[in-house]
């Protein structure tokens, strides 16, 4: 069987984490997971973890480390015979270490990204619930005004994405995200990317992953359904 293949892509709201994650999973077939989608998944299915997770992203607050373990971990544990790359976790150094107790990343993509881009960014986020897609009215907007692509569906802006609630979760991501860096510096294998535009960056990656791991003919985006 080929190495599997664990990275972890972190940066602010806004760095362009999801954009970037979809292109990497289309090239290079890995499952994509997202923290966020997996806690709005247990938001709608009214979980307890669901449930308890639902009052802090409302006040524009990360869920706790032990909510958060508890919900991942389980999950990660099923994934032992695929190559992955998750989005939104870890997002605090006791994320980190309790990730490192259950498996080896090879991989750590962290994008630095000027705080204006971000704000400018985020008011024009638009996301289509079911799969993750994110569009932006300047950048990539969908064909049709509102819907998805694919599915035609819906979109959506998350509360999150609010001015009121942004500012706290850019203040809290500076915190809490330098610990988490220093460690995977420390662990060599910390790979930074800087700049205003996903596709200035992207070739950077592309040749990064493309030394890192074959690619593939797959075209369509890899999500693994949550339980
Ligand atoms: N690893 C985590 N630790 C704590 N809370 C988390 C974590 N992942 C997601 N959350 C919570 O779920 C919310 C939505 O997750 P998501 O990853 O979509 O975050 P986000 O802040 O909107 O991300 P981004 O804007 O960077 O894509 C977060 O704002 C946070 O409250
Ligand atoms: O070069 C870029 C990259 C992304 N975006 C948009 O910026 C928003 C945030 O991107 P994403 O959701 O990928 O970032 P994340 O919060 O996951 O880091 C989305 O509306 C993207 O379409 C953009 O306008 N220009």
């Amino acid at each position: 069987m080929a190495k599997l293949f664990r990275a972890v892509i972190m940066g602010p709201p806004g760095s362009g984490k999801g954009t970037i994650s979809e292109r990497i999973a289309q090239r290079f077939g890995l499952a994509r997971l997202s923290s966020g989608d997996f806690v709005r998944e247990n938001i709608a299915a009214n979980t307890d973890a669901g449930v308890l997770a639902k009052t802090y992203i409302e006040r524009g607050l990360l869920v706790p480390d032990h909510v958060m373990t508890r919900l991942l971990l389980p999950r990660l544990e099923e994934m032992t015979r695929h190559s992955w790359l998750m989005d939104g976790f870890p997002r605090t150094l006791a994320q980190a270490k309790a990730l490192n107790s259950t498996c080896d990343l090879d991989l750590v993509i962290s994008l630095n990204i000027p705080y204006e881009t971000l704000k400018e960014r985020l008011s024009d986020r638009w996301i289509h619930p079911a799969s993750g897609r994110v569009y932006n009215m300047g950048f990539n907007p969908p064909h049709v005004q509102g819907r998805d692509d694919i599915s035609g569906e819906p979109l959506i802006q998350h509360d999150d994405d609010k001015p009121e609630a942004l500012v706290a979760r850019l203040r809290h991501y500076k915190d809490v995200a330098k610990p988490i860096i220093d460690l995977y510096k420390s662990k060599g294998i910390l790979h930074t990317f800087s700049g205003t535009e996903t596709d200035r960056i992207w070739p950077y990656i592309n040749s990064l992953l493309s030394t890192k791991i074959p690619s593939t003919s797959q075209t369509d985006t890899q999500r693994i359904p949550m339980p």
